[in-house]
């Protein structure tokens, strides 16, 4: 059997679609890419909050799905909006890379508790508002493009250090560039990060369907995500919106920890949830009712004020 994969053509995205090949080809699968560029890609010099995040590095994937030239589409797990499309749905999760954020930087001396006075750049929301939160002695500079490309920014000078997921810091092998893990008890990540998705039509063959999930899901992730995911989608959060989430898996409970932050930074909501798996996706939204009466519904409010 040959898979066609479709994948943006950043590098961290095609590392993504390589590890999905590999994972295919121990299967006995065989496989090809084909590189499709999205709005994201293209539009470098706009915050993702004003470009309008919804499906902003999937749209041009998703059509090519439809359109049946590929198979397959492979997602950053954390960049697929909440809800799909109904023609399309997500095959696997593969298992995930460590979860936590990073700090980036070339002087190894930069620390986020230290107190000192440095400049980040991010272009997340999330990290945004959590750096005011919990570190506002820190300035923000907008800060947008691949890995390679904010990289590049930073020994420009434009920051002195990046926000990074390290999930795809250690996957572009610029470990050495790691001088701190921010803790996910404060610094909760972005629904989803550190896992790769996979997006099919409901047109792709069954039998396809079946090895392609047999060779790359992996359950308790897919468990783990299906309580983020459902908590983000109840709070029709896109990945503009200050919504974090991380679900661990233990004995087929999940223990959901997930919230939402206003802009400013001021206000942070955050609750732990417990159930069994199999009411993953139903946690997550128990777990957005919850934040939503507690205030949630005011933050959110004025969120989608001052976002375009
Ligand atoms: N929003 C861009 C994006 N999408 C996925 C990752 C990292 C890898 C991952 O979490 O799977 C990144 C970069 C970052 O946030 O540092």
């Amino acid at each position: 059997m040959h898979i066609k994969i479709g994948t943006r053509g950043s590098q961290l995205a095609l590392w993504q679609a390589e590890y999905i090949q590999r994972l295919l080809q121990a299967g006995g699968l065989t496989s090809e890419l084909v590189l499709i560029e999205t709005k994201g890609d293209q539009i470098q010099d706009r915050s993702l909050a004003k470009i309008g995040s919804k499906g902003v590095f999937t749209q041009e994937l998703e059509d090519q799905l439809r359109a049946g030239s590929i198979d397959i589409a492979v997602h950053s797990a954390k960049d697929l909006q909440s809800s799909l499309p109904t023609d399309l749905g997500i095959i696997a999760f593969t298992e995930r890379e460590q979860v936590n954020d990073v700090l980036v930087s070339r002087n190894r001396n930069l620390s986020l508790t230290s107190g000192q006075s440095f400049v980040i750049g991010t272009s997340s929301t999330r990290r945004v508002a959590m750096l005011k939160h919990f570190c506002p002695h820190i300035r923000v500079v907008d800060m947008r493009g691949n890995l390679q490309t904010r990289l590049r920014k930073l020994d420009e000078g434009q920051c002195d250090a990046l926000i990074l997921a390290y999930a795809g810091v250690h996957r572009m092998q610029y470990d050495d560039l790691i001088v701190e893990h921010l803790p996910v008890k404060d610094f909760t990540p972005a629904v989803g990060q550190g896992s790769v998705a996979i997006e099919a039509a409901h047109t792709l063959a069954p039998d396809k369907l079946r090895i392609i999930r047999q060779l790359t899901n992996h359950e308790p992730t897919e468990a783990c995500l299906k309580a983020e995911r459902g908590f983000l989608r109840r709070l029709e959060g896109g990945c503009s919106i200050p919504v974090f989430a991380l679900a661990t898996i233990e004995n087929a409970q999940i223990s959901l920890t997930g919230g939402l932050i206003s802009l400013d930074g001021q206000q942070l909501l955050r609750e732990t949830f417990t159930a069994p798996a199999a009411q993953a996706e139903q946690l997550g939204h128990e777990l957005a009712e919850s934040i939503l009466a507690r205030g949630g519904d005011e933050i959110l409010r004025s969120i989608h004020e001052h976002l375009p």
